[in-house]
Parts: structure tokens; sequence; C-alpha cells
């Protein structure tokens, strides 16, 4: 637990960031782990994308022995200053109440968690609050980001120390045996910032990308839209650098998520991502060190309209369509519990000849 107390990395550079080169993950462990699943008594290709799911796990942790028991989500918890123009129907006080019953583990993912034997780490990386929260790692870089509609959300310096905490934890967790993470956060205002890094990455108009979020009237969708629009034109963020983006019109719990997609890509640690917030945040690590989406796994297709089109850029196939719009990581939890049952076939080794029947061949 140690490692996890403290940021225990300095931080880089703009240039050391992006000199960072991520190796591929490993092929001959994804053919051994198709192989394994061949063997099994199942029709061809019968756990359909469970099979390609593990076997990129398997590519990812270079072996066919595939260990997940031990798994843990990441919640990077923190506020937006664009929560000031009214395109959130919830106040900024819900992330710090929140984040304290997510230090309890009584939120919506403590539950699931709980189900599904899964610990949570919740961090603070930038709640509105001085508030030293129970439960919850202080990775604070500040107290909310700034008003995006009047200047940029955060420094270059900020957002990189705020991906660099996200890196660091991806490497703490691995020191202490956990196999298999998940993104998740809590912040009011995110579904904004999020809306506005997919426009200008993928060059597409707000509207295309926006939705209710945490619900919200029409009234408020047709402000959120507004917001976005007026930010890319003004900050002409269609001819903008991912990092750019990032730190003009993201957030910290953004940034903190692209940094774990990234030390999933450093370390080789599979990264099960959440909803919108956490596919913005890996089609931002993606765009900074080409090569982490292959360290990325899909878990739900959520209710968000900028999910599809995230899903598309990042050539990912969920598992969940559930209409899920809660974050937190719990589309994500949810995929673990599914991913454990795939496990426990591929792990169980029950094969043709123990049934008495001979193995299918491909054709
Ligand atoms: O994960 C999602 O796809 C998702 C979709 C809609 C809302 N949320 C959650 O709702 C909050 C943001 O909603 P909003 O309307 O304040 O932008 C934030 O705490 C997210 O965890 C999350
Ligand atoms: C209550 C509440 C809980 C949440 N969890 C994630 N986003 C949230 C938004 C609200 C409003």
């Amino acid at each position: 637990m140690e490692c996890l107390e403290k940021l225990t990395w300095n931080n880089y550079t703009r240039e050391e960031l992006e000199r960072i080169s991520i190796n591929s993950p490993d092929e001959k462990s994804e053919e051994m782990v198709y192989r394994n699943w061949d063997q099994i008594a199942k029709p061809i290709d019968g756990m359909g994308k469970f099979e390609t799911l593990t076997a990129q796990i398997g590519a990812i942790m270079h072996t066919d022995q595939i260990d997940i028991s031990k798994k843990a989500v990441i919640i990077m918890c923190a506020d937006n200053g664009i929560v000031e123009e009214g395109i959130s129907q919830s106040g900024q006080e819900v992330t710090l109440a929140v984040a304290k019953s997510m230090g309890k583990k009584q939120s919506s993912v403590g539950r699931m968690a709980e189900t599904a034997g899964v610990e949570t780490i919740p961090v603070d990386i930038g709640i509105a609050s001085k508030e030293k929260i129970k439960g919850v790692l202080d990775r604070k870089i500040r107290c909310g980001t700034k008003n995006f509609k009047k200047e940029p959300a955060m420094t270059e310096e900020e957002t990189i120390r705020a991906i660099t905490a996200g890196i660091d934890l991806v490497y703490c967790c691995k020191e202490k045996g956990i196999k298999i993470l998940a993104t998740g956060e809590m912040g009011i205002g995110n579904t904004t910032t999020s809306s506005a890094v997919t426009a200008a990455l993928l060059q597409c108009k707000a509207d295309e990308v926006t939705g209710r979020g945490a619900g919200l009237s029409d009234g408020g969708l047709l402000r959120k839209q507004h917001v976005i629009t007026e930010a890319i034109r003004n900050y002409d963020l269609y001819r903008a650098d991912a990092l750019t983006v990032l730190k003009t019109v993201g957030g910290f719990d953004i940034a903190g998520l692209a940094g774990v997609c990234m030390g999933g890509a450093i370390y080789h640690v599979p990264i099960v991502l959440d909803g919108v917030i956490s596919m913005a945040a890996a089609l931002v690590a993606e765009k900074i060190l080409p090569g982490t989406r292959a360290y990325l796994l899909p878990s739900h297709k959520g209710k968000e309209p900028a999910v599809s089109l995230l899903l598309k850029e990042l050539k990912m196939e969920p598992v969940i369509d559930g209409n899920l719009a809660l974050g937190e990581g719990t589309g994500a939890v949810m995929m673990f519990g599914l991913l454990d049952m795939a496990m426990n076939v591929y792990n169980s080794r029950v094969v043709f000849s123990d049934i008495q029947i001979e193995q299918y061949q491909r054709f």
C-alpha cells in the first residue's frame, strides 16, 4: 500500500512524455491463448468476443497462463470549472459527496466491486475542496479546473502532472500484485469536457458528440453544445495536438485516466475502459503515445453519443450494450465479472479428451 500513498515519480516534460515508445503486445502468447481455447470442449469460437479479449490479455501479459485474480478500479475524481456555465444538472458539491461515499465503499461502484471481488481505488486528482477525504488517495493537482469558456482549463504543467499521477498509479498497483485494472471517474461536468475533447480530436460537430450526461434539460443541452462549439472555434482546436486539446478543454480526471491508459501500455497491465470519459481519455493517450490502444479493453457501449464515435476510432467492440450512463467505473467492473466467468472456463481446461470426443479442427 505504501507505494500508493504518494507519487513516486518525477514529472515528465512534454518532450520526455512524447518520447516514450510503446511496444506491441506479444503475438505468440495471443496465438497460444487462441489454441488453448480451441482445445476446450466447446464449439470453435464458442466464447466469441471473450476469446479475443482473453487473447489480448495474454498478449499484454506475455503469457497464456492468464491470472486476473487480483483486480482494481482506479477512480479519478475531479471538478470542472465549466460547470459555472450551467452545463450539468448537478452542482459541483456532488463530486465531493460521491467521493466521500466512494471512500466508504458505498457508492454504486463500491457495491458492484464488492460483488465482483474488486478493489476500489478512489483518487482525489482535483476535487474543488481542501478537505482530506477518508479512503481516497490524495493526488490533488488543484481544487478544480478553470472555466474553459474564459481560459484554458489547465496549464500544460498541471496536465502532465495529472498524466504522470495516472502512470504512477499503474506502477504502484502492479507492485502490489494487481493483474488487471479498470478506469473510473467522478466529476460533475466531465461529460462536457469529454465531449469537447472528442469533438476536437475527431474533428466533428459538438451536437454529434454531446448528450445529457447525468441528466440535463433541453435548454441545458443546447447550452452545453454551444459552449463546446465556441471553445473549439476560439481556441482553434481542430488544428491542435492532443495535449493542447486536453489542457484547454479537458480535466484533471481525463488527464489522470489518460495516464492510467499510458501506464497500462508502459507496464503491460491490461486496462478495462468504462464509459465516455474513460474512452475520451483513451483517445488522448493513443494520440500522445501511439500503440497504447493495444493495451486497452472495452467494457460497455454507454448512452452518451460520443461513445459510438470513440469506439469506432479506437476500433473496439464492447460486450455489454446496457445504455449505462453512471460512470465511476461501474461498466468496467461489470465486465470484470464476465471476464472472471470466461477465465474460469479457460483455466478449467476441460478439453475434448476429457469427454471422450475428438478435438474439432478449424477449417
Ligand atoms: O460513464 C459515462 O458514460 C457517463 C455518462 C453520463 C454521466 N456520467 C457520470 O455523471 C457525471 C457527469 O455528468 P455531467 O452531466 O455532470 O457532465 C460524472 O460523475 C460521470 O461519472 C458518466
Ligand atoms: C449522484 C451522482 C452519482 C454519480 N456517480 C457518478 N456520477 C454521478 C453523478 C451524480 C449526480
